[in-house]
């Protein structure tokens, strides 16, 4: 559905000045895969999906989207896409099914398909007691629905969203991700979407693509990347005379790392929690090494971004936006 080799984009500032916004992204999406972009603020997502959208023109590399190139074929790109940006595209002073039925006309729909597509858009987006209201009316959240409507307008195959959720509170949050949902099993969507919070990315999305510094630097499920990149944690409580012993115990377990005893707490990182606590306290048992308490911490994504990085997300965050 997308496949991208060595996009990079440049933007060039000023004579001495040139920002790197994109280095080189290799990137092959499937059809049906709902893919996560995540990354913190400045780090090329909205300028890979700009591209991908043909909104601006990469400085080199290919892109092909939805079967056409991004550079030569623009025009049958967008028809093929949905882009939901960053920013409010809807109108303030029209009424919502005049705002999204106009969008259907000027993406082709004759009049009368526009209108029958979005009355069904706002009957799925549970739009439709607003639909004669001003677009300027809505709150957030119902905004927010009407931009991923007009972005489906014309039934999309491939859908971006540029941070769908940000700057909605929780309860409208979850509301808008069961209607993203809905409408991709509905529509059998591809979706790439970007944004800052870690729990959606974990919980939504079955691949995430990390970006940083213009680089893609991990690609995988988020299990996948959790149990490779950062592994479970192993939090063991002990009588302090008896951690040196478990200490010992616990440098024998397979693939056992960061190792850390501090006071009366042993803490380590292994690939399989589940798998190694009983390994752990079986040894134990058997050299008679007693064991206060025990448990597996899993890690989250942005224990992830700290092990490539050496940052946490929040902590690469520059521009004071909340990473959740
Ligand atoms: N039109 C532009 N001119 C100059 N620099 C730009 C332009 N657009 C983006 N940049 C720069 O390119 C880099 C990547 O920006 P981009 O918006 O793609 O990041 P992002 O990961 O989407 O960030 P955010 O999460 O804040 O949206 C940043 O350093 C940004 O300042």
């Amino acid at each position: 559905m997308i496949s991208t080799r060595k996009l990079t984009k440049d933007f060039v500032v000023s004579r001495t000045d040139t920002v790197h916004a994109v280095r080189g992204i290799s990137l092959d999406v499937e059809p049906g895969e709902l893919v996560a972009v995540l990354g913190p603020n400045g780090a090329g997502k909205t300028t890979t999906l700009r591209m991908l959208t043909t909104l601006i023109a990469p400085t080199s590399g290919t892109a092909t989207v939805a079967g056409y190139d991004v550079t030569t074929d623009p025009g049958r790109v967008r028809r093929q896409i949905g882009y939901v940006g960053q920013g409010n595209g809807a109108g303030h002073s029209q009424r919502v099914t005049d705002e999204l039925s106009g969008q259907g006309v000027i993406y082709g729909l004759d009049r009368r398909a526009a209108k029958r597509r979005a009355e069904e858009l706002l009957e799925s987006l549970e739009l439709k007691d607003l639909a004669q209201r001003k677009v300027s009316d809505l709150s957030g959240g119902q905004r927010r629905r009407l931009d991923v409507a007009m972005g489906l307008v014309h039934a999309p195959g491939l859908l971006f969203l540029d941070e769908p959720s940000t700057g909605l509170d929780p309860q409208n949050r979850a509301n808008l991700w069961d209607h993203i949902l809905r409408m991709r099993e509905q529509y059998s969507m591809t979706i790439v979407l970007t944004t800052h919070y870690l729990d959606e990315a974990d919980s939504m999305a079955e691949r995430v693509v990390v970006v940083d510094h213009g680089e893609v630097i991990a690609d995988d499920t988020a299990d996948a990347l959790k149990a490779k990149l950062a592994g479970d944690q192993l939090i063991v409580t002990a009588a302090p005379g008896n951690l040196p012993e478990l200490a010992r115990l616990a440098e024998k377990l397979l693939g056992a790392r960061e190792v850390v005893a501090d006071c009366d707490r042993l803490s380590l990182r292994v690939a399989d929690g589940p798998a190694a606590l009983p390994e752990l306290i079986g040894s134990a048992q058997q050299y008679a090494v007693p064991v206060a308490t025990a448990q597996v911490i899993r890690p989250t994504l942005d224990d992830v971004f700290l092990n490539l990085t050496g940052r946490t997300l929040r902590e690469a965050d520059s521009t004071g936006k909340a990473a959740a």
